[in-house]
């Protein structure tokens, strides 16, 4: 089978060198865990370094702004852009704001054919118009937006499925799952799943990162740091946060004693 580099330092070897081609793994973590940057780095490091053209899909923010805040790590995308191996999409405001509606009010928009449809035929022309063979969603949360949970399984799926016969080896970004004994839907879905954990320590920000699955691979279990630098995320995969992680349970517990 087939291994994707995500060309992330420290990463790889945790996942025996890449993901398996064409699969789509999923990336959760709170705000500013440095999933964007996980992703963006995942498709610069695949166009850098393998020579594999990406598409980045936005769901909230605009491809201006994604640009300007890669250029935080040096990460030139206008270049790229420019050189048809990279595409930035901002899933189309229009359709995707009649998804919403569909969605919310799905009796009096019946008649409106442009819905999530739209938006995975604009992702996939993305796709085929510079050959990519990597893709990068931020994030499927913009997607969970029924209160029917039957309703959001049903898209999740169709999404997911859809994307899945796209030919491109996929990073789907989700917020973190605050149920730990409840999978979401997503996370049985994808093929893979990579959590982004940040604890505080006496006032030290420490981050760690979990491979929670990878179907088909023998995979690291282990909760690894990872530090957010100027050139991107750095994985230290000899190192564990275990320790760390029970100062963490301590140092609340004690706090709450008033000790
Ligand atoms: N050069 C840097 N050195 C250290 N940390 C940095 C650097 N640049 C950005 N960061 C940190 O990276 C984080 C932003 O990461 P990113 O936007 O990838 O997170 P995210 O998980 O996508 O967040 P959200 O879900 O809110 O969009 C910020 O918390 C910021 O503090």
């Amino acid at each position: 089978m087939a291994r994707v580099p995500t060309g992330i330092p420290g990463f790889d070897e945790l996942i025996e060198g890449g993901f398996i081609e064409n699969d789509v793994i999923l990336l959760t973590g709170g705000p500013g865990a440095g999933k964007s940057t996980f992703g963006s780095q995942y498709l610069y490091s695949g166009i850098t370094q393998y020579n594999e053209p990406g598409v980045y899909v936005t769901f909230e923010e605009t491809p201006a702004r994604i640009m300007r805040n890669m250029w935080r790590y040096g990460w030139d995308m206008e270049r790229l852009i420019k050189e048809n191996k990279l595409r930035i999409i901002r899933a189309d405001p229009i359709a995707y704001g009649r998804y919403i509606k569909k969605t919310l009010e799905p009796d009096k928009h019946d008649h409106d054919n442009a819905t999530l449809e739209t938006v995975l035929k604009q992702i996939y022309a993305s796709v085929k118009e510079i050959n990519a063979k990597r893709l990068f969603i931020d994030s499927l949360t913009s997607l969970k937006i029924s209160p029917d949970p039957v309703d959001v399984r049903h898209i999740i799926l169709e999404f997911v499925k859809n994307i899945e016969s796209f030919d491109c080896t996929t990073l789907i970004t989700s917020e973190a799952n605050m149920n730990p004994d409840h999978f979401s839907v997503e996370e049985y879905l994808a093929e893979g799943v990579i959590c982004l954990k940040v604890n505080r320590i006496a006032g030290e920000r420490i981050r760690s990162l979990e491979i929670l699955k990878m179907r088909g691979v023998k995979h690291d279990e282990v909760l690894r740091p990872y530090v957010i630098t100027d050139k991107g995320i750095i994985v230290y995969s000899s190192d564990s946060v275990i320790g760390k992680e029970a100062d963490v349970f301590s140092l609340q517990r004690s706090s709450i004693l008033g000790e």
